[in-house]
């Protein structure tokens, strides 16, 4: 009897476990069912893992499947448990106005870093809020300071001599855009101490290290496990270490009076309450979006220009001539003024993105697309920013490397369609800085900064490759992501007689 009854006790708790396991894949069985209604980016014919084949081909799958489906939106099947809906310009104008409880930026930022497990903050509206209010008005005299700190940090690397140097180009850069970006983000007292520009630099790599650690992990262990990755402690000890060194700047800052002119103050002020923790996450998230994107747009226009010389010439006597009718100083008007600079930046940005998809959005409640195509809720969409530079319906010829074809495309657009042409330009056709709503808001701070810091090389120094190399250095590429190979040198020779 007591067999009995401990039989039927254990079917009920088995029967009852089944049908919650049941209720609770319930909505991805829907998704998925609903999601098969869409295209496929395309089959796997190699009989490779998934992961695998999609880690190796990730630029060419997105290619591919929007050569073949631009019209439609289509399902990319990547590395990762999450379901990816890629859309074309076509669609983006209906979904750029969406509201964030339909589309959500912070929700697909948070599955990309794993902020739950990695504890970065992403909803701090206070930083965004401050970079479009605060910081892009102040270019104007922040520009000064820029130029400075980019003096202070060259002369660690690049002699006055007229000597050649080799540098290992994008840990130049890194250092030089970790110390400028924490000139306007922190003071000039800070951004110039070795342990603060060492977070700078290395924040980003750890976090992303982190969040990939744990995206390689089955979704079941990471509650139990994820804590104990090497990664992740690095990340904690990390955090904790900026916490402990941005702690005296934070509380002198609220006890003293003085009010510096830097991001740190105007955050403060803009937000009176914001406590310790939301101004260290708020500086962290900065460092994220700022450092690594700026410097490995520098270091791929130096790759760029290190074998393709003819453009040097034309370069600097823009950047002299642009100069001279401005007294010697690189205000916002006369960065505005250095048109083929920026075409030259814009190309290189084409040619060498940081990613091959921006425009990420979480689908919180499901869209119908006006082609009549479901997205179910829970879902990342994204839009195919790499292929759609390359698409021949809208660049000429986007094969070939032309640094003056935004300048060309510039000089010959109607006055009102300029602005289409420039390096900060968004919209459904150039989505490299996002759109809408959440598009890059530091995009004009990092152009600014961009310029300054390429005006000042191109001008005082020749760049060519080490001896016996003649191609240009292959960009390296992982999962979504491509980046200039950190490891290489270029030579420097100072340019005789010049200085900016
Ligand atoms: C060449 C340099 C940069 C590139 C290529 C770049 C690119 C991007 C892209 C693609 C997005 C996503 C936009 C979207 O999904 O619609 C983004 C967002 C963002 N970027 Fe940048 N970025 C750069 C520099 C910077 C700098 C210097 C800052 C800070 C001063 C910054 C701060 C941010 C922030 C805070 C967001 C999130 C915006 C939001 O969620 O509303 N970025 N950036």
């Amino acid at each position: 009897m007591e067999n009995q009854s401990y039989a039927v006790a254990t079917q009920t708790i088995a029967f009852a476990t089944f049908m919650v396991a049941i209720l609770r894949l319930l909505p991805t069985l829907q998704r998925a069912l609903k999601l098969a209604k869409l295209p496929s980016s395309g089959s796997n014919p190699s009989g490779e893992n998934q992961r695998a084949y999609f880690l190796k081909y990730t630029r060419k799958l997105y290619r591919d499947g929007y050569r073949k489906l631009k019209n439609s939106a289509f399902r990319m099947v990547a590395s990762d448990e999450i379901d990816y809906v890629v859309v074309s310009p076509r669609f983006l104008r209906e979904l750029k106005s969406l509201p964030d409880d339909v589309l959500s930026v912070n929700k697909g930022v948070e599955k990309l870093l794993e902020s739950h497990y990695t504890s970065q903050r992403i909803d701090l509206p206070v930083m965004i809020k401050t970079i479009k209010t605060d910081l892009t008005p102040a270019l104007g005299r922040l520009n000064d300071g820029i130029s400075e700190e980019i003096d202070i940090s060259l002369e660690r690397f690049l002699p006055s001599s007229e000597d050649c140097t080799s540098v290992v180009v994008y840990k130049m850069v890194a250092e030089i855009v970790a110390q400028v970006s924490g000139r306007v983000f922190v003071g000039p007292e800070l951004c110039r101490n070795p342990e603060y520009i060492e977070h700078s630099i290395n924040f980003t790599r750890e976090l992303m290290d982190a969040a990939n650690a744990i995206k390689r992990m089955s979704p079941w262990m990471r509650p139990f496990r994820a804590g104990r990755l090497p990664e992740l402690q690095r990340l904690r000890s990390r955090r904790e270490r900026v916490s402990e060194f941005l702690r005296p700047i934070i509380q002198e800052r609220n006890q003293a009076g003085s009010k510096p002119d830097d991001m740190m103050q105007w955050v403060m002020g803009r937000d009176t309450s914001a406590d310790f923790d939301t101004l260290v996450s708020g500086h962290l998230l900065l460092t994220f979006g700022a450092i690594h994107t700026t410097t490995a747009m520098v270091t791929n226009a130096m790759f760029t220009l290190a074998v393709a010389k003819e453009y040097i010439s034309p370069l600097r006597e823009e950047i002299r001539s642009v100069l001279a009718s401005n007294d010697g100083r690189l205000t916002p008007r006369a960065l505005q003024q250095m048109v083929k600079l920026d075409s030259f930046m814009k190309e290189v940005n084409r040619w060498y993105p940081h990613t091959v998809v921006t425009f990420r959005r979480y689908v919180q409640k499901p869209i119908t697309l006006s082609n009549g195509q479901y997205i179910p809720a829970g879902v990342i969409i994204e839009a195919p920013s790499d292929a759609i530079n390359f698409d021949p319906d809208i660049h000429t010829d986007p094969h070939t490397f032309d640094g003056s074809r935004f300048y060309k495309r510039g000089q010959s657009a109607d006055p009102g369609k300029i602005s289409r042409s420039q390096f900060v330009a968004t919209n459904e056709e150039d989505v490299s800085f996002g759109l809408g709503r959440h598009a890059c808001p530091g995009r004009f701070f990092a152009a600014n900064e961009i310029k300054i810091i390429l005006a000042r090389l191109i001008l005082d120094y020749d760049v060519a490759m080490p001896e016996g190399l003649t191609e240009r250095y292959s960009n390296i590429e992982f999962e979504k992501n491509m980046v200039p190979d950190a490891t290489k040198m270029l030579i420097f020779k100072r340019v005789q007689g010049e200085k900016l």
